[in-house]
């Protein structure tokens, strides 16, 4: 049943039952329309309340509708404007979410009553749409332009104490929110109800709304970078204000409309089905996220509180896990102590501000400083975090073998070492596995978790389990170097760099992808992440350095192409952000704000005479081809090689870890969108000119899928099931 109805006295009591979420499909939205037409001709119901089973009420429209072929045939606002025109009042009992069409439902009825837990709002946006049940017109005839604004553009939750104060909701109880709308229902019948149909009031302000709403399109564009949703919720909320009710809702229906035209909606609902999906883990041995049980993560430690573990510590607190933080010397212990106390006080404001109080069990859990191995012994599980070295990191796992109690778990947060090598000096490889956090790791969503040759179907459940458990989303990737996110990076980088060979600046470069959505353009990525971190490896693996034979060629490693500039910015001293010199100047050592160098533009013209390298006339459309398809082919490299389970893997990697815009669904997401056979002319081309870049030789896949149409993205996965799976 999509909806039921009891009655209670002279109050109808209709539930809306669609599990998991009571998504609003069309059947619910029928059975809204029969019961709620029923109730209206009951003489003996006075009053309606309005709620959700299994204590939510409702996460708004099924999204999976949009795109099936039997598309809504019942109009949400259709329906709300009948709750609105009923005679007898409706009160909605608000539990766990009212989202999207779901609070829209919730802002048609005469009265609201939230429970103290319940979130709500209007995240339309982050699937790439606006709220199209009227909630772009009657939120701000509820509370104002500027508070609706910030609700709708940011597509955040809000819990309902601030609901409350806002006006959102006229009561909030910390018991049932049922029970409570029944009382207030009762109350209100009879009472005059006209001002409690918002689409009859005007809406209220002071300010120059078309001055405000100018400022904030402007800021929304810079902002979201391309994202066509934010600056249409701005559009449809200024309507709200210009506009007599019903010509709102026709702007508001135009303005999705033109939305859904862009293809935007429909590649960030791709990235959130896909968000979900990638939490659904198999193992080609039959082990699934459904029929493995995690371990329960009591208490844990961390290793290392530098950059990462700093952030990793706050994470666990944060999840109210009791944390043990562990440092090689007081010095480091003491910065690492300052660094994670600044971090949780910053939480700690943050629930505050929520209203939740420690005494609920919302608080922070503990986080105990110490130089002292034997402390760890008892944790469930340990995160290591020590600086990129493989003897660093074996010297710590072989003292976690031989102190820590046998089923706890050890993971290592290396970027990209081998898993198996780390595992084998220990005692317990079945218990050993990658979680692969990204920089600040207190805020980035990703976790990369990585699956070594003897990692136990358990330990990955209980990797997973932790990373939701943390507000992360999970990634099971194999073990290969640099694992799947930073795999991809090299080629990436690899041609950014190359277009700095041939003619253009950073700054250029960077622009070309930040226009394209990317949150930070490559040079200033590499200066964020400091570039010394790839010299070290590039070292290290012989391509820089007094390691490189007598005689190699600077532009060349064993017979292919090489840049090496980034070597030379580094032999200068110039490591990005954190040495105040990169691909840019900062204010100081540590600076944030990067400037274009001068010098750096001398500095290349030299390289570029020394080397006599002819500058190219490569056309801007051209950076993003190169960058992005180089990207793309490493992509495919890592399904052909089975690190990734699907493209849907990889692109949750890249919209959470990577700034990857998500209104362009992420990088597998975009190659299908501009065509399969498209990314492979342009990769062939390139390669047939530069046969000594590889990683521009298409791949076996990409030319397999292109040879057989290049079918849309859910797919491939038919072509990926006959390659191998190192999952
Ligand atoms: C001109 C051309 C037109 C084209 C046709 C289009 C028709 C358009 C009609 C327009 C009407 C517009 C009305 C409107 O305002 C639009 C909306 O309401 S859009 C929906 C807005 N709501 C959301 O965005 C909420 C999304 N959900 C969430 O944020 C979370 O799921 C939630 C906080 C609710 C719960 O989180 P959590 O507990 O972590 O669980 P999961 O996220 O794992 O979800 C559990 C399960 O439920 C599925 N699901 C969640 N929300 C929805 C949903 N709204 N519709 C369908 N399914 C949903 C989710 O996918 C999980 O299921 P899996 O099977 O595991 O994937
Ligand atoms: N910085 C980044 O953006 C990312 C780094 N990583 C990985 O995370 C790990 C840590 O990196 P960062 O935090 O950047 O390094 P970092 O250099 O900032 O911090 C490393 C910390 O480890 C401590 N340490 C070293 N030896 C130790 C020992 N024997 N016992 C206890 N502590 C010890 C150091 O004192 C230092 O505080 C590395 O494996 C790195 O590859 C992963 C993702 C992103």
């Amino acid at each position: 049943m999509a909806a039921t109805r009891t009655l209670s006295h002279t109050v109808a009591v209709i539930k809306i039952n669609n599990p998991p979420v009571n998504a609003l499909s069309t059947p619910v939205c029928q059975a809204l329309i029969k019961e709620l037409a029923e109730v209206k001709k009951d003489p003996s119901v006075e009053a309606i309340v309005l709620c959700g089973a299994n204590g939510k009420f409702s996460a708004g429209a099924d999204i999976r509708e949009f795109s099936s072929a039997a598309r809504r045939t019942v109009s949400l606002e259709d329906i709300n404007a009948e709750i609105e025109s009923t005679t007898k009042p409706v009160v909605a009992a608000i539990e766990g979410v009212a989202l999207g069409g779901g609070l829209e439902l919730a802002l048609s009825c005469h009265y609201r009553v939230a429970h103290i837990k319940t979130v709500m709002g209007l995240p339309e946006v982050l699937i790439g749409i606006l709220p199209a049940a009227g909630g772009t017109q009657r939120l701000p005839r509820l509370i104002g332009i500027p508070a609706a604004l910030d609700i709708i553009v940011r597509g955040r939750h809000v819990p309902a104490t601030e609901a409350f104060q806002l006006g959102i909701v006229d009561e909030v109880v910390p018991s049932s929110a049922i029970a409570a709308a029944v009382q207030m229902a009762r109350k209100v019948i009879g009472k005059p109800m006209d001002s409690r149909r918002l689409s009859t009031n005007a809406v209220q302000y002071n300010i120059n709304v078309d001055a405000f709403l100018d400022t904030a399109l402007e800021k929304a564009k810079r902002q979201f970078r391309g994202a066509q949703a934010p600056l249409a919720c701005i559009e449809a909320v200024r309507a709200s204000a210009q506009l007599p009710y019903q010509r709102g809702i026709e702007k508001e229906r135009q303005l999705f409309a033109s939305l859904w035209a862009t293809g935007q909606p429909q590649a960030q609902q791709y990235a959130f089905f896909s968000e979900r999906n990638v939490g659904k883990w198999t193992l080609p041995s039959g082990e699934r996220w459904d029929n493995v049980r995690p371990c329960q993560i009591r208490t844990a430690a961390v290793i290392g509180l530098g950059t990462m573990g700093r952030g990793i510590v706050t994470s666990l607190s944060k999840s109210n896990i009791p944390v043990i933080a562990l440092e090689q010397d007081t010095k480091q212990l003491d910065s690492g102590k300052k660094a994670v106390n600044s971090l949780l006080e910053r939480e700690a404001e943050k629930l505050k501000k929520q209203g939740n109080s420690f005494a609920e069990g919302n608080g922070l859990g503990s986080v105990h400083f110490t130089l002292n191995f034997e402390d760890l012994k008892n944790v469930d599980l340990v995160i290591e975090a020590v600086y990129e070295n493989m003897n660093l990191k074996k010297d710590i796992f072989r003292k976690l073998s031989s102190i820590m109690k046998p089923d706890a778990f050890l993971c290592t947060n290396t970027s990209g070492l081998n898993i198996d090598e780390i595992a084998s000096v220990t005692n317990r490889p079945q218990l050993v596995i990658g979680t692969h956090f990204f920089s600040p790791a207190n805020i980035m969503r990703l976790l990369e978790v990585v699956r070594g040759r003897h990692t136990s179907p358990t330990t990955i459940a209980t990797a997973m389990s932790l990373g939701k458990m943390l507000g992360k989303v999970a990634v099971l990737v194999g073990n290969c170097p640099l694992f799947v996110g930073n795999r991809m990076l090299g080629p990436y980088l690899e041609q950014a760099n190359y277009l700095l060979e041939e003619g253009y600046y950073p700054e250029e470069v960077d622009q070309a992808l930040e226009e394209f959505g990317f949150a930070m353009g490559p040079f200033r990525m590499m200066d964020l992440a400091g570039l010394d971190v790839g010299w070290r490896s590039r070292m290290e693996k012989g391509l820089a350095g007094s390691g490189v034979p007598p005689g190699t060629p600077a532009r060349q490693r064993e017979g292919n192409r090489y840049c090496p500039l980034a070597d030379m910015l580094c032999e200068l001293g110039r490591f990005g952000q954190k040495s105040g010199k990169g691909w840019y100047q900062y204010e100081k050592p540590g600076g944030r704000h990067a400037h274009p160098d001068p010098w750096v533009r001398d500095f290349l013209a030299k390289y570029r005479k020394t080397y006599n390298i002819k500058q190219q006339a490569v056309h801007p459309e051209q950076i993003l081809q190169r960058c992005l398809y180089a990207l793309i082919n490493e992509g495919f490299r890592v399904l052909e090689d089975g690190i990734a389970s699907g493209p849907e893997d990889i692109d949750v990697i890249y919209n959470n870890g990577y700034g990857w815009p998500k209104h362009r669904g992420g990088p597998m997401y975009y190659a299908s969108a501009v065509g399969l056979h498209e990314v492979l002319m342009v990769l062939e081309g390139y390669h047939k000119a530069n046969p000594d870049v590889p990683s521009m030789k298409p791949s076996f896949l990409l030319k397999k899928l292109a040879a057989v149409g290049g079918p849309p993205i859910k797919e491939w996965r038919t072509q990926l099931g006959k390659l191998p799976n190192k999952l």
